[in-house]
């Protein structure tokens, strides 16, 4: 379990990260999104103690990283800017970590073959694609077999076989019980992957609840329906504006009701003899709510208005 409480950092008159207050629990993936320079990382690298926070504090299974004993069994990290020496292989390195940390070499190519990199372990580091550092990155993370896993981008670069690859494991290893907190800028990745969202915006929290719950409240009553000829569309177009409820034409059959629901719409069907050819709840996207719920915090975005309307709707 991570706890972030107040966690803040400033960086001279600029706030990267202000007042986060969370937890992400074991047994589940929690996806971490924000538009860029929304201070995912600059939270991350504190919950690593990599950055010192301005305040607050960040836990890891109560403790702050440097006050854990044994850090790499205890927590594996993936950040961006992973730092390997060019010159060294992807053997080289993981055996010089596992070595500083207790690990047996033993493990080291087992994580190698797990990883799927044991064929080039002894190239050196510099001549690997961004895919392949991604992976030596995530055996870096698994070296230490760690209850929690903090997992920034770490699909970026990977071809669609990676792409996979990481979904299953970061699933496998949420289902075995252990804490995982990933970023990712990939919103249908992230649908297929989280069941819990933390979404924050320039630095500040926007959204901490679980996919479905965040999904469903976005979508509010939306409901499409589909007809048989545009005879009868137009006149259930009519009779819904007449009854005020929000109706918009997509195509020449098709309408997307918001404000009513699916059994509203059926009966009025009903009542105006209107011929259906589809009629259901609508759900959004992840990357539809996540536009929705952030659409004030990009820098060149919509107004702050519309983002404490959005803060407000998404306390769930
Ligand atoms: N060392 C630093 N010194 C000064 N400002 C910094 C530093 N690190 C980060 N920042 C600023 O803090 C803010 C948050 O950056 P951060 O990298 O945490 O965002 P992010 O959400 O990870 O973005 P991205 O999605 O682009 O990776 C940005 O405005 C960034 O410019």
């Amino acid at each position: 379990m991570i706890t972030l409480r107040g966690l803040t950092k400033r960086y001279g008159e600029r706030t990267a990260v202000n007042g986060l207050t969370l937890e992400v629990r074991p047994g589940k993936v929690t996806g971490f999104l924000g538009p860029n320079g929304a201070g995912k990382s600059t939270t991350m690298r504190m919950i690593l103690g990599l950055d010192a926070p301005s305040e607050g504090s960040a836990l890891i299974g109560g403790k702050r990283y440097v006050d854990l004993v044994n850090p790499l069994r205890e927590v594996g990290a993936l950040l961006e800017a992973k730092a390997v020496h060019p010159g060294r292989s992807a053997r080289g390195h993981l055996l010089a970590e596992a070595h500083t940390h207790g690990i047996p070499a033993k493990r080291v190519d087992q994580i190698l073959e797990f990883v799927g990199l044991a064929d080039v372990a002894r190239k050196r580091s510099g001549s690997f694609s961004l895919g392949m550092s991604q992976r030596l990155g995530i055996a870096c993370a698994l070296l230490g077999d760690p209850e929690t896993l903090i997992l920034d981008e770490p699909v970026n670069g990977l071809d669609p076989d990676g792409v996979r690859w990481v979904r299953d494991l970061v699933r496998a290893l949420a289902d075995q019980g252990r804490t995982v907190f990933m970023s990712s800028h990939l919103m249908t990745e992230m649908q297929l992957v989280a069941d819990h969202l933390v979404i924050i915006g320039k630095g500040e929290l926007i959204a901490d609840a679980p996919m479905a719950e965040l999904i469903a409240k976005s979508s509010g009553q939306s409901v499409r329906f589909r007809g048989r000829d545009t005879h009868g569309v137009e006149a259930l177009a009519a009779r819904l504006a007449s009854d005020s409820v929000e109706v918009t034409r997509d195509g020449a059959l098709e309408l997307v009701v918001r404000g009513a629901t699916v059994e509203r719409v059926g009966d009025l069907c009903h009542e105006l003899g209107v011929r259906v050819r589809e009629l259901n709840a609508a759900e959004a996207s992840l990357e539809q709510t996540y536009m929705r719920l952030t659409a004030g915090s990009v820098e060149y975005g919509e107004s702050d208005s519309l983002r404490a309307a959005n803060q407000q709707e998404a306390q769930v």
